[in-house]
């Protein structure tokens, strides 16, 4: 709540608005639903006795991934190999067209 981090555990049998409104806030930003409880001064002094650090308010890290010069330049030469096999189709159509068409005109 209001970015403070605040440990209720031993709080819980003894919180006038029950246990279960707590256990449904643990681990989240609670703030809204406190301050819609209307807490009085006197519940705001003694949630202070409870604050057990501050949100560290930085962004995660985003996890980089490493790749080395190695895996990139295998990386191209295995597309360069992959278009190569794609492409088998056409010398070997143009070769057959040539062979027909010698066949066909040594025919004539
Ligand atoms: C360390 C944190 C907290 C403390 C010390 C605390 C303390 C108190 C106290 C003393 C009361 C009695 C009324 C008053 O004096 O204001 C109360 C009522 C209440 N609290 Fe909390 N509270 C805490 C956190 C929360 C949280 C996180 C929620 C909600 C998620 C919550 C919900 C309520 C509700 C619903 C009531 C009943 C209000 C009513 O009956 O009108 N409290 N709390």
């Amino acid at each position: 709540m209001h970015c403070q981090v605040y440990d209720v555990s031993s709080y819980l049998d003894e919180h006038p608005g029950g246990d279960d409104v707590l256990l449904r806030a643990t681990g989240k930003d609670a703030t809204d639903e406190f301050e819609d409880a209307g807490h009085s001064k006197s519940a705001r002094e003694l949630m202070e006795s409870f604050c057990i650090g501050e949100l560290d308010p930085t962004p995660a890290i985003p996890k980089l991934e490493i790749v080395s010069k190695k895996q990139e330049l295998e990386g191209v030469s295995q597309k360069v190999i992959n278009l190569g096999k794609q492409y088998w189709v056409i010398p070997v159509a143009v070769g057959l067209s040539v062979v027909v068409s010698f066949l066909y005109l040594r025919k004539k």
